[in-house]
């Protein structure tokens, strides 16, 4: 098999990838995503022991066990642009021999888990409670770079491109399922809503927000809510679930998202206590994360 070339898949003189930093050995099959790099630490404080500590720019990783399982925590930074290096990168990490730089004949599975922070767009959804993404929906068209016919969703991909009215400057939305078994895992808890969860390419215009610059659609956000398909609605907005999901699917991994919704939309509301939310949700998390095979 023809090696990766050299400008194609970069490594440091360590023989770590280019962004991360990261050689095989320093990450776990579970990986837990979250955007801030400070939050790396709130989820690694819970570990029973610490193996490797490693910073790149935003990328911050660290890897050790908590109750006996080992995860590796990664920040990603804001963005699904940081999730194509994230996802690519920690897939040739498991699936690449970087020595020979061809991919390994056995396929690693790897498990993602996103931990965010989220706005909300449904009144029903108020501040400081967790959604769980069933699916992804994606405003970024990252995926339409790969070939990604098969990792989409079909007839929810078709309903949302029916339902909104996208200019057509805009890459076309996509729908993307989570992994239904870790869904399932981190919706058991008391209260947890599940539902679509919506990565938009920007915080401001692109999730309808004004501040002084006007938006090209001033319905987008009505339309968001008023979506409906299969008795599933659009829940949150944030910024890197769709690309998680879509590249897991397109590179054969698992991938789920829980999110603390910090910001309600509908009424206006912020969190009086985001740092709280967060904490309780990373122990949330952690604690049901233990159960997976
Ligand atoms: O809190 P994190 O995980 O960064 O997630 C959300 O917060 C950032 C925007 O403030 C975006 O990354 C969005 O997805
Ligand atoms: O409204 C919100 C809150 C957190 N993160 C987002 O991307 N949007």
């Amino acid at each position: 098999m023809e090696a990766i070339k050299e400008s194609e898949l970069i490594l440091n003189p360590d023989g770590s990838v280019y962004h991360l930093n990261l050689l095989p050995h320093q990450i776990a099959d579970t990986i837990i995503t979250v955007g801030d790099p400070n939050r790396v630490n709130r989820v690694a404080k819970h570990f029973d022991n610490l193996e490797y500590s490693v910073d790149k720019r935003e990328f911050h990783t660290k890897t050790g066990t908590y109750k006996g399982k080992r995860f590796t925590v990664i920040s990603t930074g804001i963005g699904t642009d940081n999730i194509d290096i994230v996802l690519n990168e920690l897939d040739a990490l498991a699936n690449i021999n970087l020595e020979t730089r061809t991919p390994k004949s056995e396929h690693k599975q790897l498990t993602f888990v996103r931990i965010g922070t989220s706005g909300s767009i449904q009144k029903s959804i108020p501040v400081d409670s967790f959604v769980v993404s069933q699916k992804g929906l994606g405003f970024d068209g990252l995926i339409f770079y790969y070939e990604s016919d098969k990792a989409i969703n079909p007839s929810f991909t078709k309903a949302i491109q029916k339902h909104l009215k996208i200019h057509p400057g805009k890459p076309k939305p996509y729908i993307i399922d989570g992994d239904e078994q870790v869904v399932k895992l981190l919706a058991e808890g008391q209260g947890i809503k599940l539902g679509i969860t919506g990565s938009n390419v920007g915080f401001y215009g692109p999730q309808g927000r004004v501040l002084r610059a006007k938006l090209q659609d001033p319905s987008f956000i009505d339309q968001l809510v008023e979506f409906k398909c299969d008795n599933e609605i659009i829940t949150n907005l944030e910024m890197e679930t769709s690309a998680i999901f879509g590249l897991s699917k397109i590179l054969g991994h698992r991938a789920a998202a829980i999110n603390a919704i910090i910001a309600n939309r509908a009424t206006g509301n912020f969190s009086e206590q985001p740092k709280e939310s967060v904490d309780k949700l990373i122990l949330y998390t952690l604690n049901q994360l233990v159960k997976l095979d």
